[in-house]
């Protein structure tokens, strides 16, 4: 089992070359991939295409696939965050982090990294690299991994797939509620979403890919609900950390080091910090804090939609997933 003490993830592994590289827009384009893209005539602004069978944005295309043809060689320790955008990757990621360096950096530490790093600067965001040409930065980090990707399960590489060692973090917010974040954050593309057409869509084929993977593949793939975590983080980072194989040893240390780790990872923590309003996320994002820290919490979907386009996604969702055992909040 790995422990915490070999050194798992830390910042300076992520970023070798430190907080200082300049803003690189990691979507090149698409257009060399050729094969399989298709535009999406009405949703021009958006600039998603059709490559085999989800909806990307256009400069995410040619990461995903470099990353299929062999561009990430994955290993047994390696660990996946695996979200649908606007599920709560964010916080995925700090708290994946947050728990997966604890021996490095101690959650309660002053100078730790996600008080002055954004948590998309800890984890690189897998097609992000390769489609900016820095796949070598993701091959020179130390084992254990800890990447985040927004490709569905059915665009994963067969080595992550196949790989008996490797981990696949799943946040799932929409399957319990999806007019709570996506629609929200992406209020604009509302009939899209319903038609399936938002990114990394349909929606309900990303939750069904990694849901359908649990049981018949020897990946293996732990689910973590939004909702669920808002009402009980600790829990939710107990069952984190034992999935990463690096539980908590005792309970002074669940009771101490878990509650360090969900009060630095917390919304109104890094909301407030500098980093996260105007900070550097490797590459370019506008409206940094609008992004990823717009609201937080459940239900602010009742001040953008009216009960008729809530009921309509529910109804969506709940056709789609029908039978899965995932139930709707
Ligand atoms: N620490 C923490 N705790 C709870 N909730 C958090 C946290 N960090 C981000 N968020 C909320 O997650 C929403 C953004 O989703 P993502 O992080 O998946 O966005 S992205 O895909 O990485 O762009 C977005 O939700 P909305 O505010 O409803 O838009 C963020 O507020």
């Amino acid at each position: 089992m790995a422990s915490p003490q070999a050194g798992p993830v830390a910042f300076k592994d992520v970023f070798p070359e430190g907080h200082d590289a300049p803003l690189v827009d990691p979507l090149p384009e698409a257009g060399h991939v050729g094969v399989d893209v298709e535009a999406l005539p009405d949703n021009p602004t958006h600039g998603l295409r059709l490559y085999q069978g989800t909806w990307v944005p256009e400069n995410w295309v040619g990461g995903m696939a470099q990353i299929q043809s062999g561009g990430l060689a994955a290993r047994p320790g390696d660990v996946v965050l695996a979200s649908p955008p606007k599920c709560g990757t964010t916080w995925l990621k700090a708290l994946a982090f947050a728990t997966m360096a604890r021996a490095a950096h101690p959650p309660g530490a002053a100078d730790h990294p996600l008080l002055r790093h954004s948590p998309h600067e800890c984890v690189p965001f897998m097609e992000g690299f390769f489609g900016a040409g820095w796949g070598n930065k993701l091959d020179a980090l130390p084992s254990p991994r800890l990447v985040s990707t927004h490709m569905p399960y059915s665009v994963l590489p067969d080595c992550i797939k196949r790989n008996l060692g490797c981990k696949i973090v799943c946040g799932l917010n929409v399957a319990l509620c999806p007019k709570n974040s996506t629609t929200v954050s992406f209020s604009d593309v509302f009939e899209l979403t319903c038609e399936g057409k938002s990114t990394c869509g349909p929606i309900w084929e990303h939750i069904l890919g990694y849901w359908n993977a649990k049981a018949p593949t020897k990946t293996l793939v732990l689910f973590l609900r939004y909702g669920e975590m808002l009402q009980d983080t600790v829990s939710n980072v107990r069952k984190l950390a034992q999935f990463l194989r690096q539980p908590f040893s005792s309970a002074k240390e669940e009771s101490g080091t878990a509650k360090a780790i969900v009060k630095l990872c917390s919304f109104d923590g890094l909301s407030g910090l500098e980093v996260n309003k105007t900070g550097n996320v490797g590459f370019r994002v506008r409206l940094l804090r609008q992004s990823f820290f717009r609201k937080g919490g459940a239900g602010d979907w009742a001040n953008h939609m009216t009960p008729e386009m809530a009921c309509r996604l529910d109804s969506v969702m709940r056709d789609k997933l029908h039978g899965l055992g995932l139930h709707f909040a």
